[in-house]
């Protein structure tokens, strides 16, 4: 099996279909009406390149089938996640050059919220907990050191920042006054119970998910807006019992969570990621010739660091799944 490698810029063009946003590592596209090459208004594109990402940088070398296996780990969550929220995907049958590794998704109005969720202490929120003894405002025992397992997960939502820049932590009473206080609680609540049951799942297969980013959005019909309308929301008026609250992007793969082998989970140390320690440990040793530290672009990977980290990628999704990985082609 000779993988290809799908390195667009991060988004190739792609024809009958308009470029909307370019993420570091995704891109979102509006499929074109063929007859009237207008915008199709009630769907979208969502693409995974194959392109990795680390310590800030976006990596020259893509890891060939990343996109796939992600996207179709995606896919799998959102299947055992049906019973907490609805989502938004609506077919994999997608354009052969991006196969795979795309899916058509519901054009939904998106909350302004980045909602994260923590059931293990690290990074950034390790930091804050350091500073303050709370995380987003919740204060937490005292003792926990890189990697502890939290009582329960915390919801640790951010700002959706511009893009390349990093997201800004706000507490919950920020995200009350972005989105209302009815809102802000069913997101808060959701993103947590998709953590919770994250683990539960990941557990069984010796995956501990340290923290996860979701995003929610809501269809524009059920918000008495027009399918091409971009007016502003009054976020506070929605009624989440009324409306569906729509899980959307990407969710509880190694690009939004963090991914922990359990048999090396040690607290009191940093953890090595699942999918990106072989990555991190190549570009922080001599071998590299690089240096982090230094605001010059790593280099080209070698050929055993890009197919060692492509294997940890479908070992997460063939362990997680329990099913074996075809490149290419949806699940
Ligand atoms: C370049 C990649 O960035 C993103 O995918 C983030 N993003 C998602 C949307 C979105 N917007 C409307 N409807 C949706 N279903 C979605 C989704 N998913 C916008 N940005």
């Amino acid at each position: 099996h000779v993988p290809t490698a799908h390195t667009p810029e991060a988004a190739p063009q792609l024809p009958g279909h308009e470029l909307l946003y370019s993420g570091k590592v995704r891109g979102l596209y509006a499929p074109l009406d063929p007859a009237t090459g207008q915008r199709d208004q009630e769907r979208l594109l969502l693409v995974a390149s194959d392109r990795i990402s680390a310590y800030d940088h976006v990596l020259d070398t893509p890891i060939p089938d990343k996109g796939s296996v992600l996207t179709q780990m995606s896919l799998w969550w959102f299947d055992q996640l049906a019973d907490l929220a609805p989502h938004h995907v609506i077919s994999t049958d997608v354009p052969e050059q991006v196969a795979g590794r795309a899916v058509y998704v519901r054009r939904l109005r998106m909350l302004p919220v980045e909602c994260v969720a923590r059931a293990f202490l690290t990074g950034g929120g390790l930091a804050e907990y350091a500073a303050t003894g709370t995380v987003s405002g919740v204060p937490l025992p005292e003792g926990l050191v890189d990697g502890s397992r939290l009582p329960e997960p915390v919801f640790t939502p951010s700002t959706k920042a511009p893009m390349g820049e990093h997201d800004q932590p706000i507490s919950f009473a920020e995200v009350e006054e972005l989105v209302g206080p009815r809102l802000a609680a069913r997101v808060r609540d959701l993103t947590v119970a998709i953590l919770q049951r994250g683990n539960e799942i990941a557990a069984d297969r010796g995956i501990l998910i340290a923290d996860t980013k979701v995003e929610f959005g809501i269809d524009p019909a059920q918000l008495g807006l027009g399918d091409g309308a971009d007016e502003e929301i009054d976020w506070a008026s929605v009624d989440p019992d009324v409306v569906d609250v729509v899980l959307a992007d990407e969710v509880l793969t190694p690009d939004s969570s963090r991914f922990w082998r359990a048999s090396e989970w040690a607290p009191g140390r940093t953890q090595t990621s699942y999918d990106k320690q072989v990555l991190r440990d190549w570009l922080t040793s001599p071998a590299s010739g690089w240096d982090k530290a230094s605001d010059t672009p790593p280099p080209t990977l070698p050929d055993d660091v890009v197919e060692l980290t492509r294997a940890r990628y479908v070992e997460a999704y063939e362990t997680l799944t329990g099913r074996p990985f075809t490149a290419g082609t949806p699940a």
